[in-house]
């Protein structure tokens, strides 16, 4: 299958106070269309930096990205980002929050009518639908989460980045949140790259998980691939040898071969 994103020997630098720094170099890996891939890695070394390339914030100082074979030269529609933090207006209601996202995207080719029915649904997808004239303060940290998601699927992205999107909240509403996330991506077929700094979540969530090594110069450490049936059910991997195989093998990686010096 042709690969919706390319990340061909990508390398980043940026300029600070004690000189130049080399966050990333040369790296390199492919996605395919409708696949769930998981960076994980220690602090600093150059997740965020690689998912804003993939996003289009920000340009490589050296390499290429493509998404669906063309060079991405920018933010596009169809690379939607939930960031760890939500990041909605908080004068704007959960409904407007993804109206906007909705009216950029959709306005030439929905009308108002079809548009507020699929604001509507995408809140409902991630059971906000109760809450769509509250505003962010009246509601908790998980819900205006899952407003997020909704206002990033909304755009009907063909990628949804996610920056650890799930850190700031506790154990089980972070678990109804992964649940939500995988039956969102197994009805809409949308490619996923997350970051994440829980082995457990980059294992029950993910095709393949991404380990990168310790910066500076960060790069590809090594691919696994995650081969345990789907849905998947967190209870039963509980008991599932294969799933604390894989747990164990990026434990590995991440404590003894590449350790964080403090
Ligand atoms: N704009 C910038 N200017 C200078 N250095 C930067 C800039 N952005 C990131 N860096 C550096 O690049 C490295 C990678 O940062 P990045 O935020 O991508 O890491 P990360 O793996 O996402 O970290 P965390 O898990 O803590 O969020 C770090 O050493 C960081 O200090």
């Amino acid at each position: 299958m042709k690969p919706i994103i390319q990340v061909q020997n990508v390398s980043q630098r940026f300029n600070t106070a004690s000189g130049e720094f080399l966050a990333l170099q040369n790296v390199s890996f492919d996605i395919a269309p409708g696949e769930t891939l998981s960076l994980i890695g220690h602090s600093g070394c150059g997740k965020s930096t690689l998912l804003n390339l993939i996003a289009g914030i920000d340009r490589p100082s050296a390499g290429g990205l493509l998404c669906e074979n063309r060079e991405i030269a920018g933010p596009g529609p169809e690379r939607a980002v939930v960031f760890q933090n939500h990041s909605l207006l908080p004068w704007l209601s959960c409904y407007d929050n993804v109206a906007l996202a909705v009216d950029k995207v959709f306005k030439r080719s929905m009308n108002r009518r079809e548009r507020a029915e699929w604001i509507a649904h995408n809140l409902e997808q991630v059971q906000m639908g109760h809450a769509l004239h509250k505003h962010p303060g009246e509601i908790s940290g998980g819900m205006k989460q899952r407003v997020g998601i909704a206002r990033a699927l909304a755009m009907k992205p063909k990628v949804l980045l996610m920056d650890e999107p799930f850190g700031a909240l506790d154990a089980l509403t972070r678990a109804h949140l992964q649940d939500a996330v995988m039956r969102i991506q197994n009805s809409l077929n949308t490619t996923i790259v997350l970051i994440t700094h829980d082995v457990d979540e980059a294992v029950l969530l993910s095709d393949r998980v991404l380990m990168m090594t310790n910066g500076p110069a960060a790069t590809v450490g090594e691919v696994v691939d995650v081969n345990l049936p789907r849905p998947r059910n967190r209870v039963q991997l509980a008991d599932d040898s294969r799933y604390h195989q894989l747990r164990q093998h990026i434990l590995h990686f991440l404590y003894e071969k590449q350790p964080k010096v403090a």
